[in-house]
């Protein structure tokens, strides 16, 4: 039986195999082929999925929402190491924000942290 890999394990992995890409051969590989556009084309890539995510969230079809959920996190990663910005980075940064409230963060903001979202 296959198990479900853990989310720490899975991103640990695309981590490894995005890192490796760099300087790969773009031929074979659509992640070397993307990087080598550069950080500006991740990004935009990285906007197209969103949004394509965001429809579908809309819409409400699970399984159509899990695949572009990937899509979303695997062209998040890219965006990131184009700026040599890992997964575990960000990691770390949501672990140090672990037990933060958002509202309790919002609050310590010089400008008062704006309106609650509607
Ligand atoms: N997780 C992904 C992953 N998710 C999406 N994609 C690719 O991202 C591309 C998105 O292209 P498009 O925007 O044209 O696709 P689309 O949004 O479906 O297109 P439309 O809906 O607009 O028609 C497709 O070629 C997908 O295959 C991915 N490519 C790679 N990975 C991971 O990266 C690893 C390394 O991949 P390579 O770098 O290709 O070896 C793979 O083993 C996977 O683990």
């Amino acid at each position: 039986m296959t198990e479900t890999p853990t989310p720490d394990a899975a991103f640990a992995r695309l981590d490894a195999t995005i890192a490796s890409r760099k300087g790969a051969d773009a031929a074979s590989s659509w992640t070397a082929q993307l990087l080598a556009k550069g950080p500006e084309k991740c990004a935009e890539k990285f906007g197209e999925e969103a949004i394509e995510a965001v429809i579908e969230a809309v819409r409400g079809d699970r399984a159509r929402l899990v695949s572009e959920g990937a899509d979303v996190l695997y062209h998040l990663a890219v965006m990131l190491a184009a700026r040599d910005v890992s997964l575990a980075d960000v990691a770390a940064e949501l672990t140090r924000r672990e037990g933060q409230s958002g509202i309790a963060e919002k609050a310590t903001r010089s400008d008062g942290g704006g309106e609650p979202p509607r």
